[in-house]
């Protein structure tokens, strides 16, 4: 079986939605207040502490200096226009020419600053959310699906990067603004400036009853947005057309997609027109107040200056825009916390698997593999892929895995490998002193080909692969003449996921780039099944060449070619069937005897001559080169 299958989800949401729109591992989303995702983002600035101390002196620098311009305008008003004091007027406007150019300088500098130390704050987020999520059992990838971490990791993060650079800016530039302008005012006349704040004060908890629901509805789009990326993913993939063709479901591709269009487009809709009623409440509300100061003025405090008046308007509209621009920027902070409670479910996941360096083959030799009472079983599974396992490989030994369909060979390579923990029982490599991890590798039947040449994928096998290596796996897998044959030879490019190669070409480029990496146990699952059934033999045989330093596992439907000594398990729904050697096994009557008897062809025994390597043909698509 494919391991890329090995970790199919079973638990479906009831709403009809894919386990990764309904949260994590089916869970609800973690629910995260505006408080907890400020702190979380108070503690990924403790490096830059003092980066942020500068960002905010400079936003109150520039604040204040813009405050202070209109007390000076005042003073123009009240004493040097009235006494034509010209002396007293030039001092003035020079100071209010200095403060706005210094003031703009000071606010290039705090925007470069800002940036500096965002960026890198949502740099160190998106590679910690990647680690995270690097760090999952395999479960983890089939529950969740590429779309799902790809939004978490691009477009989530990207609104992260967005906020803490430009909305936590614009937050602290209106808060500061908001404060020296509220200051400004009590000192020109605190009445006013009193009706003006409680004014303030109102039209926040009316914005706020906007907010729950302007987040809820961007928590929904965010959720439809993933969906979209699965569907681009799955439609628009070669894979995908070919599916929609071949079943002439196009047309259900299309409509599914049209659906959930037009569902971002309702809930976007609803989403902005939430903001803009709160939005136009706020903004008559303070369109009305200038006549209102003048009409106090005129009625109630007739011995404030007209300087204080004036100035007291222009303050009055100062302080509207930063508490018009606070409340739109609380719709951006809604949206902000959707995303950070996506981006802290990955943040806050155990990280159980671990990055292991593979151990050198030599000295070591070929390892030693021990499995006692290892049982399996996936969740949501009725029976276990796995029951009581016992079963010994000797160093160096050759041993075929088979069995029938879901019989659990798959899972046993897993587990050799060590990308699955057993629930019970161990696993252990030369009597416990190498990890799985280090010493195994395992080639899938579905290899993950890299968007790359030819080298490109081999080389990513090891560092410091020669190209007397490269020559040595390529011939072993019998994959030569697919350099000679293309234009541009090992540079030659293998399109996404390798779909510019024949099945076959995939998987012995698969099983090439596996040869190189430094192992001590190689697991084998029916890599070779895509081969026609000689191709498939000369390359077991030439496998087996290579792997003389290394205890071998074959994964097979298809039994190879074996030896008399060679040895063989048969597994029958998760337990042991039967285990021996192929000579003691083939005589004894039993299932390994009957799966012998039902193989398609009746093939000569090892060792016969093998056949010259068929000409290869060109590539039915064409072959990109980068
Ligand atoms: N991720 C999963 N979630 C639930 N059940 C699973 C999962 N992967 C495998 N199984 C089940 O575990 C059992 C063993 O599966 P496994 O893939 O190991 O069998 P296999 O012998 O390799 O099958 P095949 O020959 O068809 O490839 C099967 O019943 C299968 O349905």
């Amino acid at each position: 079986m494919a391991a890329s299958t090995a970790h199919r989800s079973t638990a479906a949401p009831s709403d009809g939605r894919s386990p990764e729109e309904a949260g994590l591992s089916g869970r609800a989303p973690v629910e995260v207040t505006t408080w907890l995702v400020l702190r979380r983002v108070a503690m990924r600035y403790r490096p830059y502490r003092w980066h942020t101390v500068g960002s905010g002196l400079l936003v109150l620098i520039t604040v204040g200096m813009s405050t202070a311009a209109p007390l000076l305008l005042q003073r123009i008003i009240d004493d040097a226009l009235p006494r034509h004091d010209t002396t007293l007027l030039a001092v003035l406007c020079g100071l209010m020419m200095a403060l706005g150019l210094v003031g703009s300088l000071l606010g290039v500098a705090e925007t470069a600053l800002t940036n500096w130390t965002g960026q890198r704050v949502a740099a160190r987020l998106r590679v910690d959310v990647y680690d995270r999520a690097r760090a999952q059992p395999l479960r983890f990838y089939s529950e969740q699906g590429q779309a799902q971490i790809q939004a978490r990791l691009v477009s989530d993060i990207d609104g992260i990067d967005r906020f803490l650079t430009s909305t936590v800016h614009q937050a602290l530039s209106a808060l500061t603004a908001l404060v020296a302008v509220g200051i400004a005012m009590i000192i020109l006349s605190w009445p006013l400036a009193l009706v003006s704040l409680a004014l303030t004060a109102l039209l926040s908890l009316f914005n706020n009853r906007f907010a729950r629901r302007r987040r809820l509805l961007f928590r929904q789009r965010q959720r439809l947005l993933t969906t979209v990326l699965r569907y681009v993913s799955e439609d628009l993939s070669l894979s995908g057309v070919l599916l929609g063709r071949t079943l002439r479901r196009t047309r259900t591709q299309r409509d599914r997609f049209v659906e959930v269009a037009e569902d971002i487009r309702d809930v976007t809709f609803r989403q902005r027109i939430a903001g803009m009623s709160a939005y136009t409440v706020i903004g008559v509300s303070f369109a009305c107040v200038p006549p209102l100061i003048f009409w106090a003025y005129g009625t109630f405090t007739p011995t404030v200056s007209v300087g204080a008046v004036v100035v007291l308007v222009m303050l009055q509209t100062r302080l509207s825009q930063p508490i018009q621009s606070l409340l739109r920027l609380s719709g951006g902070v809604q949206a902000s916390v959707v995303m950070f409670e996506r981006v802290l479910e990955y943040l806050d996941m155990d990280a159980p698997e671990r990055d292991v360096a593979p151990v050198r083959r030599t000295p070591a030799g070929p390892a030693e593999v021990r499995l006692r009472g290892v049982s399996c079983r996936y969740p949501g599974s009725p029976a276990p892929a796995l029951a009581g396992v016992d079963l010994d490989f000797p160093a160096g030994s050759v041993t075929v895995v088979t069995g029938h369909t879901g019989s659990g060979k798959s899972t046993l390579g897993l587990v050799l490998a060590g990308l699955l923990s057993p629930d019970t029982g161990t696993v252990r490599v030369d009597g416990g002193s190498a990890l799985p991890r280090a010493a195994a590798t395992l080639i899938p039947q579905h290899t993950a080909l890299l968007h790359g040449t030819i080298r490109d994928n081999l080389l990513f096998a090891r560092d410091g692969v020669s190209q007397a290596e490269l020559d040595r796996v390529l011939d072993t897998v019998r994959l030569g003449s697919l350099i000679t044959a293309s234009r541009h030879g090992w540079d030659t490019s293998i399109g996404e996921n390798g779909l510019q190669l024949s099945g076959g070409e995939r998987q012995r480029l698969g099983i090439a780039r596996a040869l190189l990496a430094d192992c001590r146990l190689l697991v084998v699952d029916e890599a070779t099944s895509a081969l026609d059934q000689h191709t498939a033999d000369r390359v077991t045989e030439a496998l087996r060449e290579h792997c003389r330093d290394k205890t071998l596992v074959l994964i097979a439907h298809r039994l190879p070619r074996l030896e008399p000594q060679d040895r063989v398990i048969v597994l029958d729904r998760g337990r042991v069937a039967e285990h021996g050697t192929h000579g003691l096994l083939s005589r004894a009557g039993g299932a390994y005897a009957s799966l012998l008897a039902a193989q398609p062809v009746a093939r000569p025994a090892r060792r016969e001559p093998p056949h010259p390597e068929p000409p290869r043909r060109a590539p039915e698509l064409p072959l990109r080169t980068t």
